[in-house]
C-alpha cells in the first residue's frame, strides 16, 4: 500500500504516491523547482490581485461581503443558494454555486440545472456547505448573545463602506500573510536529524553521506554534541566549528552567540564528556563539499541540506532528542539503528513517539555487511517497523535502508545500496519539503484565492444588476431630458407671448375704455354706470335753480365717479385678461413640466392686483402679492383662478395719486363755480373763436391746425375772466339763443347789419328794447336750459381739467393730454398686468429649469453608474478569470510534484 505524501484536500485534490516506482532524484528535483517556482508566481500574482482588489475597492467600488444561506429543509434545485450581502441581509438573490476540477466555487446567474444525478446534487450540496469563505472570512457575529437574529440585526445595521473597511483589513493581513509565504517558499535550508542507537553508526553515516571523515568514529560511543553540518558556503566558504554559547541563540551573524573552533579539534569537542547533563552542547559544522550538486547532498542545488549528528539514545539523551526532533525546521528524522542489534528500548521509545508526531521518518539499517543471513535479518528488522511506525512499514521500499555506511567511504568502491539510499533521502527530503513548507502554501493560496473568486464573483453580480438598473433608469430618465431641453427654447418664446399677448390686450381694453369714457364724460355722460363690484352710478337730478350749483357739485361728482369707475372696470377687464394668461401658463406648465414636477401650488388672486393694500405688503418669499400660497383666505383651489370679487375689499381705481385715483375725493377736481353753470368763455370761443381763428387761419383746414384750435380754446377756458369776457356774457347769451335757429354766424352778420342800422335813428329807437327782450328771454331760457346744459358744461370742464392736469405732468396738451390720461393708466395696467404674468412664467421657468437640472443630475449620476458598474462588471470577471487561471495551476504543480505521471 503506498503513502500518500499529500492527502486529498477539499481544495487540492492529490494522488497516492506509487510504491512501485522508484523515484529518480533529478525528477523529484526537477518537480520541486517547478513547483517552487509557480508557487513564487502565484503568490506574486495573487499579491497583485488583492493589491488591485483593496485600490478598486478604495477609488472605484465599493466591494460587497457576501453572505450564502444554508440550504432550506425544502428541497430545491441543486446547487441553489440564497446571496446576500452583509450590509443588506434582506435583500436576498438566488444564485448557482457550481464546482470547478478543483472543488472550487464558482458563481452563476440562477440557472435551471435540473439535469444532474441525485448523487451528483448530493455531493455538490454537501460541498456547499463549506463554500463559505476561508480567509477573508469576516467575522461579523457581533451578537451579544451570539443569536444568529441579534448577529443578523446588527450586521444590517452596518453600512456598506464599514464592511468594505473590514474587508479591506481582511485583505492586508492576508496581504501580509501571502508577504511571509515568499521567503518561507524560497527558503531553501532544510534540516535532517541524524540519530539512533548508540555507536549504531550514526557518525559513520554522517560521514559516509558526506564522502568525507569529519564526525569522530570510535567504537566507544564518543558523540556528545548535537553536531550540525552546513556548506561552508554558509559561512563565506571557511571551514571551521561554531560552539554555541549556553543560552544563546545562534546567529551566524553575532560572534558573541558562539565560540570558533577549528575544525581539526572537532574530535576533541565531539568526545568531551564534560558536559552537564542540563546543557548539551550544540555546534555548527561548516565543510566545503567539491562535488557536484547531484552528487552532493549539503550542497545539491535546490535545498541546503544540513546534517545533524545527534548523541547516541540513552536515557540521558533520549528526551533531549525525543524534543530537538519535534522541532519544526527538522524536515526529515534519519533513524540509524544497527543490524546486530536491532532496536533497544530506547529506540523503541523514541520510534514509537516519533511515528505517532512525524510521518517523516527514514530508517537506515547500518553495518549491514556483518549479518550473514540477511533475509531474516531483513524480516525481522521489517518486523519491528512495522509494529514500532507503520506507516514508514508502508512504504519500506524507500523508506527502510540497508546498508554498509563504513564500505561507503572507501573510494572507489561500488555500494549500490547506499547510492539508493541517498537518492532515496534526496527525494525523501524534496517530497517532504514540498509537503511541509509548499503543500502548506500552496492550500492557503488556493483557499485566499477561492475566497477571492466568490468575492469577484458576487460583486460581478451585484455590478450587473447595478449596470442593468442604471440602463433601465437611463431609457426613462434619457428620454425626459431629451424632450425636456428640445422643449425649453419653445416654452420661453410661449411664455414670452403669453407674456406679450396678455400687456398687450390689457393696455388695448383699458386705452378703448378710458378713452370712450373720457369722451362721454366730456359730453356731460356718465363714463361708466356700473361695475360688478359697485353699486350703478346714475346722474343726480335738477334740484331747482336755488341748487343749481349744489346741482354742479353733485354732477362733476357723479361724472368723476364714473371716470373713477371706468379705470376700475378697465382694471378688471386687465384681472381678466390676466387670469386668462395665467392659465394659459398653467397649462404651459402642464405640457412641459415632466410626471412628478410639482405644479406651482400658488394661487393667483385677481383681486390683489392694482391693490395698493397688498402691494405694500410682501409675502415671505419677497415677491409681490400678486401671487399668494394656497393657504390664503381667498382661493383653497390652485385649479381656480377665475375673477372672484365677492371678498374684495375697497379698491380705489389706479391706487395712485396723481394717475386719476379717485378723481372723486380729490378736492382740486370738485371745486365747482360759476363757471360749472355757465361755460361762457365756451361759448365765446366756440362762436366767435372759432370764426375769429378762421380769419386769421383762413386758409388753414389742417389738423394741425384743429389741434391748435381746441389747445387755444382749452387754454382759454382757463384763463382769468376780463372785461371783454365779461362783455361777451351777453353776447354768448344771445349767440346761445340764436345760435338755436339761425347760428352763429348768421346771428352776428345780423348784429353787424343792426349795429348798421344805429345810424339810422328809427332803429335806434326800436333796437334797444328789441335788443333787450332778446337778451331776457335769453337769459330765461339759459335758466330754463341748466338741467341739460350744466352737465355739458360740468362734463366738458372736468374732461379739460383732468387732462390739463395730466397735460401739465405730462407737459403736452390737447390729444396728447388724453393720451397722457389714458396712457397713465394703459401703461400702469399693462405693468402690473406683466407683473403678475412674468411672476407666473418666471415661477413655470424655474421650475422647469429645476426640474431639468434634476434630470440632467439624474442622468449623469445614472451614467455615472452605468460606467462603474459596467467598469466593476469587467474588472471582478477579469479577476474571477485571473483567479481560475492560477488556482488551475496550483492544482497541476501538485501533480507534477507528486511524480505521477498524469
Ligand atoms: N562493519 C561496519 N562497521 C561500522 C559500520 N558503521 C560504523 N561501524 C563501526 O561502528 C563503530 C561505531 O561507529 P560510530 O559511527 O562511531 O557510531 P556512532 O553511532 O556515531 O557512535 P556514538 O555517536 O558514539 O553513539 C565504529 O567502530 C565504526 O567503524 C558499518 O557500516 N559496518
Amino acid at each position: 500500500m503506498a503513502q500518500s505524501y499529500f492527502p486529498g484536500r477539499a481544495m487540492s485534490p492529490v494522488k497516492d504516491f506509487p510504491a512501485e516506482r522508484q523515484l529518480k532524484v533529478e525528477d523529484v528535483q526537477e518537480a520541486y523547482v517547478e513547483q517552487k517556482d509557480r508557487l513564487v508566481n502565484a503568490i506574486d500574482s495573487t499579491k497583485s490581485i488583492l493589491e488591485n482588489i483593496r485600490v478598486f475597492n478604495r477609488d472605484e467600488w465599493v466591494v460587497r461581503y457576501p453572505q450564502f444561506k444554508q440550504p432550506t429543509l425544502e428541497k430545491r434545485p441543486s446547487g441553489r443558494r440564497s446571496l446576500s450581502f452583509a450590509d443588506d441581509p434582506l435583500s436576498e438573490t438566488e444564485v448557482v454555486l457550481k464546482q470547478d476540477l478543483s472543488h472550487s466555487i464558482s458563481l452563476a446567474t440562477v440557472n435551471e440545472d435540473e439535469n444532474s444525478s441525485p448523487a451528483a446534487a448530493a455531493a455538490q450540496e454537501e460541498s456547499l456547505l463549506s463554500s463559505d469563505f476561508h480567509v477573508l472570512r469576516l467575522d461579523l457575529k457581533l451578537g451579544v448573545n451570539g443569536s444568529a437574529s441579534t448577529a443578523a440585526s446588527l450586521v444590517s445595521q452596518l453600512e456598506k463602506a464599514s464592511i468594505a473597511n473590514l474587508l479591506d483589513e481582511r485583505i492586508a493581513t492576508a496581504l501580509s500573510h501571502v508577504d511571509k509565504l515568499r521567503p518561507r517558499v524560497e527558503d531553501t535550508s532544510s534540516k535532517v536529524l541524524v540519530t539512533g542507537d548508540l555507536n549504531a553508526g550514526k557518525s559513520t553515516f554522517v560521514n559516509a553521506l558526506l564522502r568525507r571523515e569529519v564526525m569522530p568514529v570510535d567504537q566507544q560511543p564518543c558523540t556528545t554534541a548535537f553536531c550540525e553540518v552546513h556548506d561552508a558556503a554558509e559561512n563565506n566558504g571557511v571551514e571551521e566549528v561554531h560552539i554555541i554559547n549556553e543560552g544563546a541563540t545562534y546567529d551566524i551573524k553575532d560572534s558573541a552567540t558562539y565560540t570558533r573552533a577549528s575544525l581539526s579539534t572537532l574530535e576533541d569537542i565531539v568526545g568531551d564528556n564534560d558536559t552537564t547533563p542540563s546543557h548539551q552542547r550544540m555546534l555548527k559544522i561548516y565543510l566545503g563539499d567539491a562535488r557536484t550538486p547531484s552528487e552532493s547532498l549539503l550542497n545539491n542545488g535546490v535545498v541546503d541540506i544540513s546534517l545533524i549528528d545527534a548523541p547516541g539514545l540513552n536515557r540521558d539523551s533520549l528526551k533531549t532528542t525525543a524534543v530537538f526532533a519535534r522541532q519544526e525546521e527538522i524536515d526529515v528524522v534519519v533513524f540509524v539503528v544497527s543490524a546486530e542489534n536491532h532496536f533497544t528500548l530506547s529506540a523503541r521509545d523514541f520510534l514509537a513517539n516519533a511515528s505517532k508526531e512525524k510521518a517523516y521518518l527514514f530508517i537506515v539499517v547500518n553495518k549491514f555487511d556483518q549479518i550473514k543471513n540477511k533475509d531474516k535479518c531483513k524480516r525481522l528488522v521489517l518486523q519491528q517497523i512495522k509494529e514500532l511506525s507503520p506507516r514508514t512499514y508502508e512504504d519500506a521500499e524507500d523508506l527502510v535502508h540497508f546498508v554498509d555506511s563504513a564500505q561507503a567511504l572507501q573510494p572507489y568502491t561500488a555500494n549500490p545500496a547506499f547510492d539508493d539510499l541517498e537518492s532515496s533521502l534526496r527525494s525523501f527530503v524534496l517530497v517532504k519539503r514540498s509537503k511541509s513548507k509548499l503543500l502548506p502554501v500552496s492550500t492557503y493560496l488556493s483557499n485566499l484565492l477561492c475566497d477571492v473568486e466568490l468575492l469577484a464573483g458576487a460583486n460581478a453580480i451585484v455590478a450587473n444588476a447595478e449596470l442593468e438598473q442604471a440602463k433601465k433608469e437611463l431609457e426613462v430618465v434619457k428620454p425626459v431630458l431629451e424632450k425636456m431641453k428640445k422643449g425649453r427654447e419653445g416654452l420661453e418664446d410661449k411664455l414670452e407671448n403669453v407674456e406679450e399677448d396678455g400687456v398687450a390686450t390689457a393696455s388695448n381694453k383699458t386705452k378703448l375704455m378710458l378713452v370712450d369714457a373720457l369722451d362721454r364724460v366730456g359730453q356731460g355722460k356718465l363714463g361708466a354706470t356700473t361695475s360688478s363690484t359697485t353699486s350703478s352710478l346714475s346722474l343726480p337730478t335738477y334740484p331747482g335753480l336755488l341748487n343749481v350749483l349744489d346741482y354742479a357739485r353733485d354732477i362733476r361728482k357723479a361724472l368723476l365717479s364714473s371716470l373713477d369707475l371706468a379705470v376700475k372696470l378697465a382694471e378688471d377687464e386687465a384681472r381678466l385678461t390676466t387670469c386668462s394668461g395665467v392659465d394659459k401658463i398653467r397649462g404651459l406648465a402642464e405640457e412641459y413640466l415632466p410626471i412628478g414636477v410639482e405644479r406651482n401650488r400658488r394661487v393667483f388672486m385677481p383681486e390683489a392686483m392694482f391693490s395698493g393694500m397688498r402691494r405694500a405688503g410682501k409675502d415671505k418669499n419677497g415677491k409681490g402679492g400678486m401671487m399668494k400660497r394656497r393657504q390664503s383666505s381667498y382661493h383653497s383651489s390652485s385649479s381656480s383662478s377665475s375673477f372672484s370679487s365677492s371678498s374684495t375689499p375697497t379698491v380705489v381705481a389706479g391706487g395712485l395719486a396723481g394717475l386719476g385715483i379717485g378723481l372723486a375725493q380729490r378736492p382740486e377736481f370738485l371745486e365747482t363755480t360759476v363757471e360749472d353753470l355757465f361755460d361762457l368763455r365756451h361759448q365765446f370761443w366756440t362762436h366767435f373763436g372759432k370764426g375769429h381763428e378762421e380769419a386769421s387761419l383762413s386758409s388753414s383746414s389742417s389738423s394741425s391746425g384743429k389741434k391748435a384750435l381746441v389747445k387755444k380754446s382749452e387754454y382759454e377756458e382757463d384763463a382769468p375772466l376780463t372785461a371783454l369776457g365779461l362783455m361777451s356774457v351777453g353776447l354768448g347769451t344771445l349767440t346761445m339763443v340764436g345760435g338755436q335757429t339761425l347760428g352763429a354766424k348768421g346771428l352776428i352778420e345780423g348784429v353787424i347789419r343792426v349795429s348798421d342800422l344805429w345810424g339810422n335813428d328809427t332803429a335806434r329807437k326800436w333796437i334797444a328794447p328789441v335788443l333787450g327782450a332778446v337778451t331776457l328771454g335769453g337769459i330765461v331760457y339759459l335758466i330754463l336750459e341748466l338741467p341739460n346744459s350744466v352737465p355739458r358744461t360740468v362734463g366738458r370742464r372736468v374732461r379739460a381739467q383732468i387732462l390739463s392736469s395730466h397735460g401739465s405732468n405730462g407737459g403736452g396738451g390737447g390729444e396728447e393730454e388724453e393720451e397722457g390720461f389714458v396712457e397713465a393708466h394703459v401703461v400702469r395696467i399693462g405693468k402690473e398686468t406683466r407683473k403678475v404674468l412674468r411672476l407666473a412664467s418666471w415661477d413655470l421657468k424655474s421650475r422647469f429649469n429645476n426640474a431639468l437640472e434634476e434630470r440632467a443630475g439624474e442622468v449623469r449620476s445614472r451614467e455615472e453608474m452605468e460606467k462603474k458598474a459596467g467598469n466593476a462588471h469587467r474588472y471582478f470577471g477579469g479577476v474571477s478569470e485571473k483567479t481560475r487561471e492560477i488556482r488551475g495551476m496550483l492544482v497541476v504543480e501538485n501533480v507534477v510534484v507528486e511524480g505521477v505521471e498524469v
